[in-house]
């Protein structure tokens, strides 16, 4: 696969998607995971009820907020925060196993974790702000989800402005129309975020190798 099948050892990158609700960065994260071998999704923990379909370890670890507070307490989270009335964190582990790795993490976030995540880990962070194409078209694609009650879809679309307003605190933003098309442009970023010669960690001893020590 181009870009995604580098010979030379290279150190894992942190790449975060964040976006109102409903704007697309689940359905854009699964089709970028199922494409790429390079790439691991944090599986985060929330303490808001499972959806239907959702599987516990794969979409979510569901755990009771007694639970969430003691991981909490534990320092288990690389980050955490509070979205739309429930508590959400990122276990630390399987990140620094992945990048461990030279494997690339892939993060579903909002804003406050971005910007925590940023702060611990800033140089092996990529973030990218995913924009729906209009407010109407954000509401309905919520709708169309249809795994919301009505209250929690007004509820996502009340706080759509706040996520929105941190748009500029990202490396690169892509307005989501067509699934299609964001997918290539995230692969687009990924492939170059890859080469950039600071991860690229192998390639000194490649070009010392060929040119010489003279
Ligand atoms: N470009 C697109 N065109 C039309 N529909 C889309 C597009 N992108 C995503 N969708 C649809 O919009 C709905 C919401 O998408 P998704 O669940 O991925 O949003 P999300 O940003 O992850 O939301 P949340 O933050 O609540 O998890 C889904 O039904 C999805 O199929
Ligand atoms: N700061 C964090 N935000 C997270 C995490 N996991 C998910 N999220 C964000 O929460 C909202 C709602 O998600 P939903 O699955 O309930 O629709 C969305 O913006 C996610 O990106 C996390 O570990 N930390």
């Amino acid at each position: 696969m181009i870009g995604g099948d580098l010979k030379v050892a290279r150190r894992g990158l942190m790449f975060i998607l964040s976006s109102p609700s409903g704007a697309g960065k689940t359905t854009l994260a699964d089709r970028l995971l199922t494409k790429d071998g390079e790439m691991v999704l944090s599986v985060s923990v929330t303490t808001r009820p499972r959806r239907p379909g959702e599987s516990h370890g794969k979409d979510y670890f569901f755990v009771t907020e007694e639970e969430f507070f003691r991981m909490r307490d534990n320092n288990e989270f690389m980050e955490w925060a509070n979205v739309f009335g429930y508590y959400y964190g990122t276990p630390t582990s399987l990140v620094q196993d992945t990048l461990r790795q030279g494997k690339d993490v892939l993060f579903d976030i909002d804003w406050q974790g971005a910007q925590q995540l940023d702060e611990v880990a800033g140089e092996d962070v990529v973030k990218v702000f995913i924009l729906p194409p209009s407010r109407e078209e954000l509401e309905r694609r919520l709708r169309k989800r249809a795994q919301d009650p009505e209250d929690v879809v007004q509820k996502r679309m009340a706080k759509a402005d706040a996520e929105m307003s941190h748009w500029a605190e990202y490396d690169y933003v892509i307005v989501n129309y067509d699934l299609i098309e964001s997918e290539e442009l995230l692969r687009s970023i990924l492939f170059a975020e890859r080469l950039k010669r600071r991860r690229q960690v192998g390639l000194a001893a490649i070009v010392k190798e060929m040119i010489g020590d003279d």
